[in-house]
């Protein structure tokens, strides 16, 4: 309407962004790695999608582990939160290694925010082991393990999700 100031997205409203290189995310995954090693074997892990998918073939990789199941969950429309779909379950296989309450499965996301999509996958799994490479701090009950944690108001802006681009100089009105 004429008038209403704009609405403002997560971001804009914060001016907090924290945006991760292919670099760094694979060094955080490597050292979610590191943790989870501790805590392991996992018969399977439990990539929730699509954002899990990265972080869950790095770890997959390096903890030795060859049976990878996703469980598809959307909600967010870029920056803001809708009712949260499950596209597809747990398969009945990877159900089963884990004794039908996830014990000994890894379930794997890049980040915990809310936290509305790990309880979800919580309750479907409760033995399950839940890590996230970042976590927010209404999330962070939830997880498990994860490696590092930003405000609530940071939005993090992911490798796949970003490109390199060019940036005006400070002196002519970059933020
Ligand atoms: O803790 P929450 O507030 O629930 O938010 C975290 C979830 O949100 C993002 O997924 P999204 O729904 O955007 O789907 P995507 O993984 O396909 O990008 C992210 O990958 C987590 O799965
Ligand atoms: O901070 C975030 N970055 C990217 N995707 C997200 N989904 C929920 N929170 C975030
Ligand atoms: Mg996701």
């Amino acid at each position: 309407m004429a008038g209403e100031a704009p609405e403002l997205n997560a971001q804009e409203k914060a001016g907090k962004a924290f945006p991760v290189s292919w670099d760094q995310f694979h060094r955080d995954c490597r050292a979610l790695t590191w943790r989870l090693n501790e805590v392991g074997p996992f018969h399977a892990v439990i990539a929730i999608t699509r954002g899990g998918l990265v972080p869950a073939a790095i770890v997959a990789r390096e903890l030795g582990v060859r049976v990878i199941d996703t469980v598809c969950i959307a909600s967010y429309d870029h920056d803001k939160q809708g009712e949260l779909q499950v596209l597809k379950g747990i398969s009945e296989q990877a159900m089963n290694l884990g004794g039908g309450t996830g014990k000994g499965l890894l379930i794997v996301d890049d980040l915990v925010d809310t936290g509305k999509t790990g309880r979800l996958v919580r309750e479907m799994l409760p033995d399950a082991h839940f890590a996230t490479v970042y976590a927010k701090p209404k999330g962070r009950p939830l997880v498990d393990t994860f490696i590092t944690e930003v405000s609530q108001d940071t939005w993090i802006f992911f490798p796949w999700d970003t490109a390199l681009s060019y940036h005006p100089p400070l002196r002519d009105g970059a933020a």
